[in-house]
């Protein structure tokens, strides 16, 4: 079964949800592995920068060094050479003598500050003339490699030795020695000290950072000389312990080349450059603290790396957003398909609702119809048999088809509609009429609906409303005669007062009493009086105008009303009435009867009471019956 609108436009929206949160987490995840990789390639390639620049300043560093250092050692050497130069004359040497030998040597070793000393020894390596040797016992260099060496190849280059311990001063010193040969013979060896010392010195005319270094080793890898500005481990000298990376990268290019490691000394990071002291077994090391050029680098990382962490937050967020923003859509188009589920649920209730009361209105019982501008729009089976019409027939017919008389429509619609313009519901009684022209009496209750529509029910009260005339006939009649009996005659009497007192006509109330009654009564019956009596009721209502009242109070007693009728005509009137009453009446059974009427009149007065005035006619009939009957005495004043 294929959903619905709302539960297809729910699921619908769902799904989006879903594909937009799929959507955007991968959105987020690329974004960070892109950013993530932007990052590193840009701190690579910055840190690659930094590690040039440090490469750079340690290779800078290193190769001055290594040109002091030569060129200290070239001095020396030069020095040596001049001086060997000097000595191998024989001629100057026994002129100078020992004594004069040592002052020559003693003078050219004034001449550079980096030597400590300039000694010369004789072949069998006794050190005999040269500077420090007054006064303390002269040692032997036989033993020294430096002495080994220039013994057994007197051509060879300057010798380099070092670093040793001094035996005349104790100091650490490097020596540097060339053998005196004369005439192919070796004669000594010429040597001259330069202290360790005076190679940190040099060392520290070098603008290093706090954690740089720069070391002078020999070709084995002993240090010779090493300055650290920021102090700490300065390493043994003559010792050769290094770090791996400087091992290997002195064996694979033993002359110059660069590394990085942790210094085997002091266990600091640098970036080191090496140089070969060209000419000489040495080595200069320039070291640059990683920490010195790293540290801008790690600040740019930070930097770069918090940006990019700033950028894909801002991305999340921005995704979060636009997820809530999704989600609040998603919301709204919930709360849509529930509002038009709901719509649907009311609907359907609805509909019921309007099948029951369809049901309920199309009954047989109660008549019902709906009535826009006093024309029939719907009415129900009921409403139609009501008035005897076949179904739809009454459909935009007026209502003025219906009631029973042109007054009666019009006196509807002049009460009915301002009341239920009011909002309140209209009852009344009407005779209406049925399509065969028999009337009917209904009694209708209409409301207002929308606009200018209003509802009615009707309930057929004919039955009711003839029984209800029938009780007040009763109440308000004598069953013999069906003329009105006391209680009408008082109503009558009391509204022709009011209507006397307002115009001022005349009003007569006369009280008639017929003579000679009890006799039929007594010789020809009871129902034979009644005959008499009805008989006489309508000669009486023959001799009167429509707007007079007769009336049967008693037996035999009778109370006209008669109005509209001046004072002096009154006698004339009553003496045609008594005279008419006389005249013999034929009975059913054949008989003739007769008899005659006395009658009292009163006069109403403006202030006139309807029992005074009743009173004041008993009065005037007592005395017509007192003078003899069949006469009209008139009341005092009438
Ligand atoms: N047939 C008949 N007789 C009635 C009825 N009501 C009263 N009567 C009688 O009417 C008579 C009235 O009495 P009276 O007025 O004295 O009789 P009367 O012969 O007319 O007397 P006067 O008035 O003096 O002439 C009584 O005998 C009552 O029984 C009635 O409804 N039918």
């Amino acid at each position: 079964m294929s959903p619905s609108p709302p539960e297809s436009l729910w699921s619908a929206v769902t799904a989006k949800r879903r594909k937009l949160r799929r959507w955007l987490i991968l959105a987020n995840l690329v974004a960070a592995v892109l950013l993530a990789s932007l990052v590193l390639s840009v701190l690579l390639r910055a840190k690659a920068s930094y590690e040039a620049r440090a490469r750079d300043l340690a290779e800078s560093l290193a190769a001055v060094a290594q040109l002091n250092i030569g060129s200290e050692l070239s001095q020396v050497d030069a020095v040596l050479r001049s001086t060997l130069q000097d000595l191998s004359l024989p001629r100057l040497r026994a002129l100078l003598g020992d004594a004069g030998t040592t002052d020559l040597l003693m003078h050219r070793a004034s001449l550079l500050p980096a030597m400590e000393g300039l000694r010369l020894t004789d072949a069998e390596g006794q050190v005999r003339w040269g500077t420090g040797l007054a006064g303390v016992p002269v040692p032997s260099v036989s033993d020294r490699d430096y002495f080994v060496t220039a013994h057994g190849s007197p051509d060879a280059q300057p010798i380099v030795s070092g670093p040793l311990q001094s035996r005349l001063t104790g100091m650490w010193v490097m020596v540097v020695a060339r053998p005196l040969v004369v005439e192919g013979r070796f004669e000594g060896l010429l040597y001259a000290t330069i202290p360790v010392d005076h190679m940190v010195q040099l060392f520290r005319r070098y603008e290093l950072g706090l954690h740089d270094a720069i070391t002078l080793r020999t070709d084995d890898l002993r240090l010779v000389a090493r300055h650290a500005p920021g102090g700490g481990a300065q390493g043994e000298v003559g010792l050769a312990a290094v770090s791996t990376q400087l091992r290997e990268a002195t064996q694979r290019q033993p002359t110059a080349g660069w590394f990085v490691s942790r210094a085997a000394i002091d266990n600091l990071p640098r970036t080191t450059a090496y140089r070969q002291v060209a000419g000489w077994p040495l080595k200069v090391f320039a070291g640059v603290s990683n920490e010195r050029f790293f540290e801008p680098w790690r600040e740019q990382a930070l930097q770069v790396s918090l940006t990019a962490a700033l950028a894909w937050l801002l991305l999340v967020a921005a995704a979060f957003a636009i997820f809530r923003f999704g989600a609040r859509e998603a919301l709204a188009m919930d709360q849509l398909a529930a509002q038009a589920v709901a719509q649907r649920e009311a609907q359907q209730r609805i509909a019921a609702l309007l099948r029951e009361q369809a049901a309920m209105l199309d009954n047989d019982l109660v008549s019902m119809a709906r009535v826009s501008g006093r024309a029939i729009r719907w009415s129900n089976v009921a409403f139609e048999r009501l008035l005897g019409y076949g179904p739809g027939e009454l459909n935009d017919q007026s209502m003025a088809v219906l009631y029973a008389d042109e007054a009666t429509f019009e006196r509807v619609g002049r009460e009915a509609y301002p009341v239920l313009a009011s909002g309140s519901s209209y009852r009344s009684q009407v005779p209406m009429r049925r399509k065969d022209g028999t009337v009917l009496w209904v009694e209708i209750t209409g409301a207002r609906l929308a606009g200018d529509d209003s509802f009615w029910m009707a309930v057929d009260i004919t039955a009711a409303k003839a029984a209800h005339e029938q009780l007040v006939h009763v109440a308000h009649h004598d069953p013999l005669t069906q003329l009105p009996n006391r209680t009408l005659l008082l109503q009558r009497l009391r509204h022709s007062l009011a209507v006397q007192a307002r115009s001022g006509t005349a009003l007569a109330v006369c009280y008639l009493d017929l003579d000679g009654f009890k006799g039929i009564n007594d010789r020809f019956g009871h129902d034979a009086g009644d005959a008499l009596l009805v008989a006489v009721a309508r000669r009486m209502e023959h001799q009167l105008r429509p707007g007079d009242t007769v009336a049967r109070i008693g037996g035999d007693e009778f109370v006209l009303v008669l109005t509209e009728l001046p004072p002096e005509a009154w006698p004339p009137v009553l003496d045609r009435l008594v005279d008419a009453l006389r005249q013999p009446v034929k009975l059913e059974g054949g008989q003739t009867v007769q008899v005659g009427a006395s009658v009292g009149v009163a006069a109403a007065t403006p202030d006139a009471d309807a029992h005074a005035l009743l009173s004041l006619a008993d009065q005037a009939l007592l005395r017509a019956k007192r003078e003899g009957k069949g006469r009209v005495v008139l009341a005092a004043g009438a």
